[in-house]
């Protein structure tokens, strides 16, 4: 088996350093690694934010296990030339289309959560994020209006079959966790939305055990603050899952301890946390490893058919949290490696 490594910028190389540890110590068969050059670090390396070379390696690779890509030094360049195209090539050329982001609060880390213990504890929440459509993938630009102006754009726009089919994941992922799928769109208002609406209800007859709601993403939004733990399962496009599985983060504790899953039809994937390349802290050994750490976690278990090696990692996870580790997102004082220590020695 095959693991493509991309660290990419800033914390991506030390959060992925204390990933590779923890796999390393589970001494599975038969995985090997190969790394790849992703982001500013490509760019500055050979001119490209996702060179061919990097994308030969994620089409051979059974899993891609991604740190992080940004550059605040390559912010101005051409948009096709940014660090963040990396991840959104990978996602494209590899149609990993459903992204998977799970929030569930760790019961060691209720008070290190903006809400209320109380309100925090109840999260079990899990955003299925569409990634292959959206604004991300739509005519972009720059213009002059008629009157001289400069203008920017970027459409908005999904087909039926995309939606249909990030509706499909949504409804079997809450017809394998507690049968509630909540779809978050802004339909009254975008037609892009209203489309996406139609197409649920219509994939909804085929799942008459799930329970489906719907819900505007400013609602949504608040409701997530105000009440998280009534939701199973949401379902919702490119940029509205961006914004809310940040959000999200902070409900359960940090950002440092979201993971993620990016699929595509053949169950090959990408594998990282949700936060950036946190250029803010990078290299000063403060970054949270945790998420990175889950993030191989459920490579293990989406990719690689390894659950039980999954879970290992998982319940390491939660014991060195049980045991005090808290890295300075989660109001401690160890650092990256320091995180990484506790959960091999976590590990069973
Ligand atoms: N998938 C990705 O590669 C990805 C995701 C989001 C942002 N980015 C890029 O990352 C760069 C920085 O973006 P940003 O600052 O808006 O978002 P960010 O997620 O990198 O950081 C946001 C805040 O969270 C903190 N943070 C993030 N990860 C952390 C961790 N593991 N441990 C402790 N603290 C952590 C950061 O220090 C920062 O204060 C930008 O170039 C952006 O485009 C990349
Ligand atoms: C870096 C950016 C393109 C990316 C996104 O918006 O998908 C990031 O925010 C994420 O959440 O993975
Ligand atoms: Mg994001």
């Amino acid at each position: 088996m095959l693991i493509a490594l991309f660290p990419g910028d800033g914390i991506g190389p030390e959060i992925i350093a204390q990933a590779r540890r923890v796999l390393d110590a589970l001494a599975i068969e038969g995985l090997t690694y190969e790394e790849g050059l992703v982001g500013g670090a490509a760019y500055k390396a050979v001119g490209h934010p996702l060179p061919p070379e990097t994308l030969d390696i994620a089409r051979r690779a059974d899993a891609i296990l991604f740190g992080a890509v940004g550059d605040p030094d390559c912010d101005s360049l051409e948009r096709h030339l940014r660090p963040e195209q990396a991840i959104l090539g990978l996602r494209k050329a590899l149609g990993l289309f459903s992204n998977l982001r799970p929030a569930k609060v760790f019961p060691e880390l209720a008070d290190a959560s903006a809400l209320k213990k109380e309100v925090a504890s109840a999260i079990d929440l899990l955003i299925v994020r569409e990634t292959n459509g959206d604004v991300y993938f739509g005519e972009k630009g720059m213009r002059k209006t008629p009157d001289g102006l400069r203008e920017g754009y970027d459409i908005m726009s999904y087909n039926e079959e995309q939606v249909r089919k990030i509706a499909h994941q949504g409804f079997q992922a809450a017809r394998a966790r507690r049968g509630k799928l909540c779809s978050v769109d802004k339909a009254n208002v975008l037609e892009t939305s209203q489309l996406w609406r139609d197409v649920v209800i219509e994939v909804s007859a085929e799942y008459p055990d799930v329970a489906l709601s719907h819900m505007y993403v400013d609602n949504a939004a608040m409701q997530l603050v105000r009440d998280p733990g009534q939701f199973d399962v949401i379902v919702t496009g490119n940029m509205f899952g961006d914004i809310l599985s940040d959000q999200a983060s902070m409900c359960v504790g940090s950002i440092g301890m979201l993971a993620s899953a990016t699929l595509n039809d053949s169950n090959q994937g990408l594998y990282e946390p949700i936060h950036g390349s946190a250029p803010d802290i990078a290299g000063q050994g403060k970054a949270n490893p945790l998420a990175t750490v889950l993030s191989a976690g459920m490579m293990l278990r989406y990719s690689l058919g390894l659950p039980e090696q999954a879970d290992r990692i998982e319940a390491a996870v939660a014991k060195a949290l049980a045991n005090g580790a808290r890295s300075p997102d989660l109001g401690g004082t160890m650092n990256t490696v320091e995180m990484g220590d506790a959960v091999l020695a976590a590990l069973n």
